[in-house]
Formats: C-alpha cells, structure tokens, sequence
C-alpha cells in the first residue's frame, strides 16, 4: 500500500493547534453568522427572539414549584376546612395552589410550544444556509483557475469545504443554542446567589477538567480529519470506481471488484483504528470528568439539606435551589462544553472559508484590451516556456512559431510531447512561465480569460458527457443560444451530430448518459460528434479540437474535417491529431517533441523532409497497405 497516492506517514499528528489558532478560527463564526444572516433575516430574528423566550422559561418554572412546594407545606398546617375537596374549593383555600399549578402548566404548554417552533425555523434556516453556501462555494470554484483543480492540495481543500458545506448545519442551532443557555444561566445564577452565593463557587470544580478535555479531543479528531483527506478521497474513489455504470465494464472484465473491495477495507481499516482511539480516550475521560461534576453537585446538595433541616430555608427553597443548582451545572458543562465545540467546529470553518480566500490567479487586467475580432494578421508564440505549477520540469520550452489568421494548424507529437498544454496555453487556461502568446499583437495577459473564451471554440479529448438531453448537450457550447433551435440544428449539422439526434426515440429532448431514468447512451464516436457540435455553437474566431475525433470511423472522420475545413476558411484553427489522414489537411503542421519544435511545414514538406514526420507517416500508412 505504500504505493498510494497521498500518503502521509504520520498517522496521528504531533501537534495539536494553540489556544491561540482556536481564537483565530473563532473569527470564521462571525463570517457564518454574517452568512446565516444573509440566508433569511427574518427568519434568523425569529430564531433569535424565540431562544430569548426560551432562556428564561427554566427560571420561571422552577420558581413556580417552589411556590407550588411551600404552598403545599402551609396547606398542611392549616385546619382544614372540610372533609372533601369541595370544602377546601369552596372555602379558597385552593386557590392559590389553583393558580400556581395552572402558571407551571402554561409555562411548561408555552415552552414545548416554543421549542417546536424554534426547532423548525432553525432546520428550514439550516437548510436555506446549506443552499447559500453550496451556491457560494461553486460560483467561487467557477471563479478558479484550472491549475486549482488540477492539483491534488487544491483537490483536498475543496473536498474539506465542500464536505463543511453539508456538515456544518447543526453549528447553527449550536451557536443560537449557546446564547441561549448564556442567558438561562444568568438568570438561574441570579435566583442562586440571593439564596447562597458561595455555592456557585463550587461550579468551577465540575466543568473545567470537562473543559479542558473536549477541547484536547476536538483537536486530535480535527486534525486527523484533515491529515486524513486525502486518503478519504481515495476512499471516496474506490467506492466511485467499485461501483459506477462509467466503470462497471472494465472492473467487471479485468475482474477488478476484489481488488478494490480488499484496497478500501484496508485503508478504511486504518482511519478507523486511529477514529477509534480518540473516541476511546475521549469516553474514558470524558466519563472521569463527569464524575467530578456529579460530586460537587452532591456536595452542594448535601449542604442545601442541611440547611433545610436546620430550617434556614423553607422545603420550596429547597426544590428550587438543589433544581437550579442541578440545572447550572448542567448549563455550564454545557455551555463550556460547546464553546469547546464551536470552537472545534470554527476549526472546520476554516476549511471552509479558506477555500473562499483562494483567489484566482489567471486574472483579467484591469484595462483588458478586447480580443482582436477577427483576428488579422495570426497567433504567434514567442519564445514561450511553461512548467506546471508545483513542478520543476518545463513541460514546453522556448517555443516559437505563428499561426497565421484564417489558416489551420495541426500539433503532432507523441503522448506527453506537449499538444494539449499548448491548447492550455493558447486558451488562457494557464499563463507562460516565460515568453508570451500574442494575438494580432495584443499578449493574451492583457484580455479577459472570459472574452478569449467567448472567441475560442474548443473541445477536448476528454469532453464532458453531460447528462443533459441531447439539446442541451449541444446549448451548452453557448449556454445563452441554447434556446437558439436554428443555431443548434446549425452545429449539429456541421458535427454530423444531426443523424445521431434523428436516431434518438426522443430526438432534442431525448435525455442522454445513463445516469438518470429513460437517459439514453450514445456510443464513443456519437458522443463525439454531439460534443463537436458544441464547438459549433460558438462565434469562434479561433476553433480548437483537441482529438475529439479518435472515437470517430474513418469514414466520419472524414466527413468531419472536411466540414471543419470549409466552416474553418477564414477562421483560425488548430487541431490535434495521431491519424495522418486529418493531419495532412493542415495548412501546416508542427512535430512536437519534449515540447520543442521538431520539424515544421506542410504535408507535402514534411513528407519531403524525411525526418520524425515521413518516418511516423510511413509507418501508419503501411499499416493500411
Ligand atoms: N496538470 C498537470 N500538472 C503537471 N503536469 C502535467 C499536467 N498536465 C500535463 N502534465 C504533464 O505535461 C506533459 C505534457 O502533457 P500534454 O497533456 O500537454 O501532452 P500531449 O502531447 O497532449 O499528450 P497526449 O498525446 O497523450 O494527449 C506530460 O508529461 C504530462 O505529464
């Protein structure tokens, strides 16, 4: 297992963050109240007023058994008015206890009433939350570069916000919990204090050892957590390729279900052995700390009693203040303990709000100079190196050469040589290390990735197979015209796409992919040609295809470039290829090696040339004789 990716040696890390990083982390909660408050505000100032309501309610009921207590103690004491309970009725004597039982009975009735109320605006505004950050969280990623999701840190940060998206839900009802629980303190402590202030000094003692505790084990979990991402990323995986329609054939065939089944128990194994071990310490501690509690409370139990006896104070003090007292010691773990708590989960926030403070790098300059449409005179790399970021090799070097306007230029090289970074390149997906890419002499740093994008139409090798319906696979290569029926019949006329969608039961509406009910699958060269089409849609000055033609017979092939070839006459194009038979009908073509330029000129010059091009050439063209 040592072979897998993201390994990291140190099951459980050696240090734990300072009481100073949890106060920093602190600070996210203002960002999440901010963002609840965003959500819904009424709905939060309901939350709000309801808890203040709340908060007072256990006082208010404990008062009224005091009075119920010491009204049944002079009830007790005083002849009675007559045998039955009518003559107690009819006499008044009752009718004090009358009305205090009918105060506890409302206030027990208001308080369940509230409670239910709180309960459901806090899941409706957890889950409106949970909405908004999963909206903030993609128009953030949207906002990224392609280089964030192309590495493996950037991968783990994303996976950690968008599990907190999800995750942090019950954080809400903790914070407006732990205000509230503040204020029932208060007002217990109050009622306390009056009566015997120095037993609140025994409180301390049950609630800091606890304290100290969960705020150790809040820690550990935290940490492993995140030193664990990636190897729960890789879980993630194995369940995805162990059992998805996209890998079900090749797992099946290569007998690959054992395999995968043995790799994640293994590795679920370790996370929950180390799980287990902080939950272990956690209960064992957790359950000595209680133990403390549970004796200072008795200790200022068996003091109250006392002074019951002695007669110092009267049988309903007693109810009330051995309540409240057990009542305040519950509060204050309570409330430590989700300090603790919050505290721990900010930790998650960070996750969270530091995927937000990543900002993208490929940047639009703040006087962006408009893509030169149509271009005039050509594309020209000048000079231009480029390393991936995190890397040390340069993936192309000193790269020189110029794709004159309305020409097509093919990239020939073997995999690895460099073509699809190139495409990267010229499509601002990243920015040269050195040198730079010019379009009629404006750099591409100084235009809008957004406004190069709107004027390039490019598909990868490794287009995305969208399970939309088939109309809306082809709108989204112009996502504002996807309504735009005579623009897409267009497209899927130059992509040969048309005679695909007039097979489907369903036509344009038909849904396709297998993901969902009645979604029809296409095979690799009709995916294909519904994925050109999206190229098509676009006003492109400039058409990229990236070997989206592999999947394609030879006859369709064919067809296709020979459209491209016509639809492309004024355009610029640049297409990527390992069959000669497209390569050829470049008006030039580049032979890419490591990333420099190997040979360069037309067919027929290559041809000529005899080198790496006459060479490859050859060899595909014995393979059809
Ligand atoms: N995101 C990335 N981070 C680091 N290295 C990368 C990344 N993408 C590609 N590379 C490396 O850059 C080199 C060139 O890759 P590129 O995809 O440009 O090759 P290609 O010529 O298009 O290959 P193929 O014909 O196989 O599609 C390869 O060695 C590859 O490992």
């Amino acid at each position: 297992m040592s072979d897998l990716p993201g390994r990291r040696p140190p099951p459980i890390p050696e240090t734990t963050p300072t009481l100073r990083d949890q106060l920093d982390n602190l600070a996210h909660l203002g960002r999440l109240i901010a963002q609840i408050w965003r959500t819904s505000k009424g709905l939060t100032t309901a939350s709000i007023v309801l808890r203040l309501l709340a908060a007072v309610q256990p006082v208010a009921v404990l008062y009224a058994a005091k009075l119920i207590v010491d009204e049944v103690v002079r009830l007790t004491a005083i002849t009675p008015p007559g045998p039955t309970i009518l003559d107690w009725f009819n006499a008044g004597a009752l009718n004090g206890m009358i009305g205090f039982l009918a105060l506890e009975l409302a206030l027990v009735l208001a308080n369940d009433l509230v409670a239910r109320v709180t309960g459901l605006v806090d899941s409706v505004l957890s889950e409106l939350h949970s909405n908004q950050v999963s909206v903030e969280l993609m128009e953030h990623a949207a906002r990224l570069d392609l280089q964030h999701f192309e590495s493996a840190e950037y991968q783990d940060r994303l996976e950690r916000a968008r599990r907190q998206a999800a995750g942090r839900n019950a954080l809400l009802s903790q914070i407006f919990g732990q205000a509230q629980d503040i204020i029932t303190v208060f007002t217990l402590a109050a009622g306390l204090f009056f009566y015997a202030p120095w037993l609140i000094l025994l409180l301390p003692l049950s609630f800091i050892p606890s304290v100290w505790g969960e705020a150790r084990f809040n820690s550990l979990a935290y940490m492993l957590s995140r030193w664990r991402t990636p190897e729960r990323r890789e879980l993630e995986y194995l369940r995805h390729i162990g059992a998805s329609a996209e890998t079900a054939k090749e797992v099946k065939l290569f007998g690959l279900g054992g395999y995968l089944v043995t790799r994640f128990k293994k590795l679920a194994h370790q996370i929950f052995i180390e799980n287990r071990r902080v939950a272990t310490l956690r209960a064992s501690w957790g359950a000595l700390f209680s133990a403390i509690a549970s004796l200072a409370y008795y200790a200022a139990y068996g003091y109250i009693v006392w002074r019951t006896i002695t007669g110092a104070f009267t049988l309903g003090d007693l109810a009330f203040l051995s309540g409240s007292f057990l009542r305040l010691n519950g509060l204050f773990q309570r409330i430590l303990l989700g300090f603790t708590q919050i505290a721990g989960q900010s930790m998650y926030l960070d996750d969270l709000f530091s995927f937000f403070q990543i900002e993208p790098t490929v940047l639009a300059p703040a006087d962006a100079k408009p893509f030169p449409a149509p271009i005039r005179s050509g594309i020209v790399f000048d000079n231009v190196g480029f390393k991936y970021p995190e890397t040390n090799t340069w993936v192309v070097r000193n790269l020189s050469f110029v794709l004159p306007a309305g020409e097509t230029l093919a990239l020939v090289g073997e995999n690895g040589a460099g073509k699809t970074t190139i495409v990267k390149l010229l499509t601002r997906l990243y920015d040269p290390s050195e040198g730079r890419i010019t379009i009629d002499e404006v750099d591409l740093k100084d235009m809008a990735p957004v406004d190069i994008h709107t004027h390039v139409g490019v598909i990868f090798q490794d287009f995305i197979r969208y399970s939309f319906s088939a109309r809306d696979n082809i709108g989204v290569g112009r996502i504002e015209a996807r309504e735009d029926q005579t623009r897409i019949d267009t497209a899927a006329e130059q992509s040969l796409a048309d005679g695909v969608i007039a097979k489907l039961p369903k036509g344009y509406d038909q849904q396709l992919g297998r993901l969902f009910r009645q979604g029809r699958d296409l095979s690799g060269g009709e995916w294909q040609k519904v994925a050109i089409a999206r190229a098509y849609m676009r006003d492109a000055e400039l058409i990229i295809l990236d070997e989206p033609t592999a999947a394609l017979d030879a006859k369709a092939e064919a067809e296709v470039f020979a459209r491209f070839k016509s639809l492309a006459a004024g355009k610029s194009a640049v297409i990527i290829s390992h069959r000669f038979s497209t390569v050829r009908m470049a008006d030039r073509i580049l032979v890419l090696d490591n990333g420099a330029i190997l040979e360069a000129g037309t067919h027929e010059q290559l041809v000529a040339l005899k080198g790496r091009y006459a060479e490859l050439f050859e060899l595909q063209a014995a393979g059809y004789r």
